[in-house]
């Protein structure tokens, strides 16, 4: 057979949203390159774990069996939501490209497709119960609860987008919490009653896009894949992500992070640090004018390091310590 005929192989978990995002990367990448792309499952300990995230560990457990399965030489290149991804640079590895970011907003999903003012009002008397189990939508929940002056009792939830919606259908839960990305990557857009506002909600460092990885000797590899990357969300995601790694947060931690391009020059970047019970929200931001003389990866890097610096200046540091306690 040809080399260009030999379809690549092409990571994916198990669960819908992956099959979904890893089935449209296929697609594009045949679009883009001609070269056919197989799915292979790989099973993920974040997959066949019970156990609540956070106390797993958090970071990285999506992503280490598809990145065994690549160093191993069992795929060719794997898909995964930027947002899981742990901010280390992988030995051997290289991220080949950084997709056009989805809709990077989180979103409510609620009973009677009611939104969060309406929630407060349809639960008068008693707590809005809203299902989430990530401490950043806990924090920006919680907030929001205090400044308006009713309750909202956050319930951590784990498992698949339908699990996790089946909650509201069966009344346990009056709204749960998904990103509104992965939703619409389902095709279940029409479920979501509300666009929570970053001013709101800010979403997680990552939210919304998704990483290409493949082997760093697959250079061949790389470039081709390379033609899917789109580098204002590559630049983006680069300064979330740079912030968060100056936090040394992982993504147990409720930190959010959003950079937002305001002309072809200027990202904006906001971050938010805060306690879980969203009593204290360390909220900052900062907008660099890019200059053309540098790279500008290196310069939004250089955004998120700075961000980070201010938010660790204004104690940053002794509320995401006050989440262990
Ligand atoms: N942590 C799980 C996860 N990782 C990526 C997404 C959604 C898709 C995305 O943000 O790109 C989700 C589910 C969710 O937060 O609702």
């Amino acid at each position: 057979m040809d080399a260009e005929t030999i379809p690549l192989r092409l990571g994916t978990r198990r669960s819908a949203l992956a099959m979904a995002q890893s089935g449209m990367v296929a697609a594009e990448v045949t679009r883009r390159t001609g070269r056919p792309v197989e799915l292979v499952e790989i099973t993920t300990y974040g997959d066949t774990s019970r156990e609540h995230l956070a106390q797993i560990g958090g970071t990285g457990v999506f992503v280490s069996a598809l990145r065994d399965a690549l160093l191993a030489g069992r795929i060719d290149f794997a898909v995964h939501s930027l947002k899981d991804l742990p901010t280390a640079d992988p030995a051997g590895l290289c991220l080949a490209a950084v997709p056009e970011r989805e809709d990077v907003r989180d979103a409510l999903v609620a009973r009677e497709g009611l939104d969060l003012e309406g929630l407060t009002e349809k639960c008068a008397g008693r707590a809005v119960r809203i299902g989430t189990g990530s401490p950043r939508r806990m924090a920006q929940l919680n907030a929001w609860a205090a400044a308006r002056g009713v309750e909202v009792e956050t319930v951590p939830i784990r498992g698949n987008v339908d699990t996790r919606i089946g909650f509201v259908h069966a009344g346990e839960l009056d709204a749960v919490v998904l990103a509104t990305a992965g939703l619409n990557r389902l095709g279940r857009s029409a479920e979501i009653s509300e666009h929570l506002d970053p001013a709101l909600m800010l979403p997680a460092p990552g939210q919304g896009a998704l990483a290409l990885e493949c082997r760093a000797d697959d250079t061949e590899l790389a470039a081709a894949l390379g033609a899917l990357d789109h580098a204002p969300t590559r630049a983006a995601v680069v300064a979330e992500r740079a912030l968060l790694a100056a936090l040394e947060a992982g993504c147990s931690a409720p930190v959010a992070a959003l950079a937002r391009w305001s002309g072809e020059r200027e990202l904006r970047l906001e971050g938010v640090v805060g306690t879980v019970d969203g009593a204290t929200l360390l909220t900052m931001s900062t907008t660099g004018p890019l200059a053309s003389h540098e790279t500008v990866e290196r310069q939004a890097r250089a955004l998120g390091l700075a961000l980070a610096e201010r938010l660790l200046a204004g104690g940053a540091a002794t509320l995401m310590g006050e989440r262990a306690r």
